[in-house]
Order: C-alpha cells, then sequence, then structure tokens
C-alpha cells in the first residue's frame, strides 16, 4: 500500500499539532490540525460550541470532519484528543495511513495545558472534575482506544518535537 497519510493521535497536549505542522512542512504534505478545521467549519470556537451547544454537537461535527479526510492523500493529520471515540472512522482512515500516537505523563500534560493560549479557546473541561483529576482518569480511560490504533507510540516527555519528527520520517520510510 502506498502511505497517504500520517495521523496523530494522543492526549491532550501530548504535542500532535505541533508535531504534525513540522512533519507535514518535511514531508512537503497537507497539515490540518482537526480542531481547527472543526471550528473554521462551524464558525466558533470549540468553547463556544460546547457551551452553546453541547459536546455532542461537538463529536458530531469532529466525526463528519475526520470523514472529510477519508481518502484524501498525503496529509498529515493531527486529531483532537478524543476522535479515537470515533472507532469507525479511525479505522476507514488506519487503512491508508500510519497512526502515531504521541504520550506524556499526567503531571506534563496539565503543566502544559495550563502554559497553552489554545487551552482557553479550544479545551474545555471534558467532565467538570479538577483538572489534574481529569487528565488522570481519562488518560486512564482512553489508553486503551489509542494503544489498540498505534502503528508506532513515542513520548513527547522528553524529546523535543524536532525529535519526535526525526523518528517518525524514519520509521516512514519503512511503509
Ligand atoms: N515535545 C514537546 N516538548 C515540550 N513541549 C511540547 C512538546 N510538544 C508540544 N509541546 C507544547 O505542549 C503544548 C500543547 O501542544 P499541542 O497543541 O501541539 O498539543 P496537542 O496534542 O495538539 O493538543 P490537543 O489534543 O488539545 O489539540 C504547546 O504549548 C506546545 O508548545
Ligand atoms: O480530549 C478531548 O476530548 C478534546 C481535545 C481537544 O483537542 C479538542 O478536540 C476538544 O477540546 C476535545
Ligand atoms: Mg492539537
Amino acid at each position: 500500500m502506498w502511505l497517504q497519510k500520517v495521523i496523530l493521535i494522543g492526549f491532550r497536549a501530548t504535542g500532535k499539532s505541533t508535531v504534525g505542522r513540522l512533519l507535514a512542512e518535511r514531508l512537503s504534505w497537507d497539515f490540518v490540525d482537526l480542531d481547527h478545521y472543526i471550528e473554521r467549519r462551524l464558525g466558533k470556537s470549540i468553547r463556544e460550541v460546547v457551551e452553546e451547544e453541547g459536546w455532542e454537537t461537538f463529536r458530531r461535527a469532529e466525526r463528519e470532519a475526520l470523514r472529510d479526510f477519508i481518502g484524501r492523500p498525503r496529509v498529515v493529520l493531527a486529531v483532537g484528543g478524543g476522535a479515537v471515540m470515533h472507532r469507525k472512522e479511525m479505522e476507514e482512515l488506519g487503512r491508508e495511513g500510519l497512526f502515531i500516537w504521541l504520550k506524556a505523563s499526567p503531571e506534563t500534560i496539565s503543566q502544559r495545558l495550563k502554559k497553552d493560549p489554545y487551552t482557553k479557546t479550544r479545551r474545555p473541561s471534558l467532565t467538570g472534575k479538577s483538572l489534574e483529576e481529569e487528565v488522570r482518569e481519562l488518560l486512564q480511560e482512553r489508553t486503551p482506544l489509542y494503544s489498540a490504533l498505534a502503528h508506532l507510540e513515542l513520548s513527547s516527555e522528553t524529546q523535543a518535537p524536532e525529535e519526535l519528527v526525526e523518528h517518525i520520517l524514519e520509521q516512514i520510510k519503512n511503509f
């Protein structure tokens, strides 16, 4: 099979958007940040969508957005942290590409979330619990979903985005 796309999966703030953008530049492929794509399509931020219409509306839009990329070649896709819940769409994307799972500890994720400017507009609370508790719980709950899809897993804990890109490029060569 000719590799058509690379799909970055993993929890919030593990570096999917950062690494995806750099990887796409190196491959001279398109880069799509699915959260950004959804916001453009709906004409509002994820926070606004969730506050005004609830998570269900966001998840529906996310599923439709994933479908838009099935069959599209030469694209690096950074999906949101919860996109792995759309099993059918992820399975179809997986037939065309490689899933790279970016990982980090709950402590690092919480720290990054507190600092990152996009947290305000794109990452409303998913559970209503404290940030630390939410990250710990959801990370545990979603780990089997990331793990089941991943062709390659990499830690963004100590490696810089540029180093991660080199690893991914090395793996892609083998496909
Ligand atoms: N390898 C890394 N080392 C240190 N910091 C990083 C690394 N990768 C990303 N970051 C930082 O972590 C924050 C979150 O990164 P990014 O937005 O790329 O995550 P994400 O996985 O796309 O999150 P989301 O699922 O919410 O879209 C940013 O502030 C970014 O600069
Ligand atoms: O982990 C999640 O469920 C989410 C992560 C973000 O990337 C956004 O897709 C949204 O805030 C939901
Ligand atoms: Mg992102």
